[in-house]
């Protein structure tokens, strides 16, 4: 039994409130006691008899404290990159053309289908470590660059492995063989789209958490989608799905039927389906990096005023985006989307928890898991002025990294 008690932590942002000179008590993966430091009790029943007795104490320095950090969106089982395609398409190349030529999802699908699993292991693993370096202690994690039913499910597979090892954040593994369709299907989207549904019984056994299917122009149609994802919800798989990043396509409403756990992008969307996604609750996973790359952003705002539950995602990909630091996140976030700091934090905590389905994360009370950052800085709004707000300490259930 590990009792670790983190004192002198000078603003204290749990998620609920906001608290000066406060310390946490944490029991082997949880915290079981949160407060003002001059409130620590004597002792906690069934932790500590004597608070002095305590033997893990650490100063914080006065510094700024959160929950551990949740990416809501991310593409990280991919091997090789597409840096010369992003130049090109910066130059104003479109994504069809690109598409056209070779390029897109489907070169990374052939890269990373002839790349050796050790090798894509090691790739896998240090950008996993890079979120949690970065103070991310959950990440959604998707597949769906193999686009086979073996190797899609060895990803699934290889995602649920890292996360047993050290140094590595906790996992949510998605399963998105609805990426694109791959090339030996061409001409043949229906069988393929079938498949994916047959193979949803397999990612579920080995261990995937979550279906998501990319609901687009050049990608699945919503009857398409339908099938992918009521295959996974009837399996025990969360449906979650990329609507509007192109088009408006009828991907929120097909989420509001379906009760998606989160229509993610929405980069193109309308004022109703803000409204239906208020209505039924849908929760949105927006991502600014790559809105602002595609030059498109969501309503957060508009969202936010009815109601919309908010995640924040990096969605870190091979194709538009390598960052793996939620803190500069939210600090796009608050410039591209006009968040609020508080807004912007609260999304990148409970929100990813909220839309993950993990409600035992995402805020710092007792109970839940000790999954917490201390940061470069004294003030949740240096979030905004750092664009990369460093850790200076991370602990994954109670245990310090690094
Ligand atoms: N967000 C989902 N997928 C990415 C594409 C990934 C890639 O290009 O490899 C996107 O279209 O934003």
């Amino acid at each position: 039994m590990t009792v670790r008690l983190l004192t002198n932590i000078g603003r204290l942002w749990t998620g609920n409130e906001v608290l000066s000179n406060a310390a946490i008590l944490v029991h082997n993966d949880r915290i079981a006691w949160v407060g003002r430091a001059p409130d620590l009790p004597q002792s906690v029943p069934g932790v500590v008899d004597d608070i002095v007795d305590v033997d893990h104490v650490e100063n914080l320095s006065g510094a700024l404290v959160t929950p551990g950090l949740i990416d809501a969106h991310t593409h990280p089982v991919y091997a090789g990159n597409r840096y010369a395609e992003l130049a090109i398409r910066t130059g104003g190349s479109t994504s069809a053309s690109i598409t056209a030529a070779g390029g897109g999802v489907g070169s990374t699908v052939t890269v990373t289908r002839g790349t050796d699993p050790w090798t894509l292991c090691n790739g896998v693993r240090e950008r996993l470590r890079g979120w949690l370096l970065n103070g991310t202690t959950t990440v959604e994690a998707k597949t769906g660059y193999h686009l086979t039913r073996d190797g899609e499910l060895a990803d699934v597979r290889l995602l649920r492995e890292l996360e047993k090892e050290p140094m590595m954040p906790r996992v949510h593994v998605t399963f998105l063989a609805a990426h694109v369709v791959p090339p030996e299907y061409f001409g043949r989207q229906r069988e393929y789209v079938e498949a994916v549904g047959a193979w949803c019984a397999d990612a579920a056994a080995a261990g995937a958490d979550s279906v998501d299917v990319y609901c687009d122009e050049g990608h699945f149609t919503t009857e398409e989608s339908r099938w992918v994802l009521a295959s996974g919800r009837n399996v025990g798989l969360l449906p979650r799905i990329h609507a509007g990043l192109f088009s408006r396509r009828g991907a929120v409403q097909l989420a509001a039927e379906l009760g998606c756990a989160s229509a993610d992008g929405l980069h193109h969307m309308s004022e109703e389906d803000i409204a239906i996604m208020s209505r039924y609750g849908v929760p949105a996973v927006v991502c600014p990096a790559t809105a602002l790359q595609r030059g498109h952003l969501p309503p957060v705002r508009q969202m936010i005023k009815h109601g919309v539950q908010i995640a924040l995602g990096s969605d870190h990909n091979p194709g538009y985006c390598g960052i793996t630091s939620m803190s500069l996140v939210i600090a796009m976030a608050v410039s591209a989307f006009g968040m609020s700091v508080n807004d912007a934090l609260r999304a990148a905590t409970l929100g990813g928890a909220t839309v993950l389905g993990a409600p035992d994360r995402g805020v710092l009370q007792p109970g839940r898991l000790a999954d917490i950052v201390q940061w470069d800085a004294d003030h949740e709004g240096a979030f905004a002025w750092s664009f990369g707000l460093k850790p200076r300490r991370v602990w994954r259930g109670g245990t310090p990294v690094q």
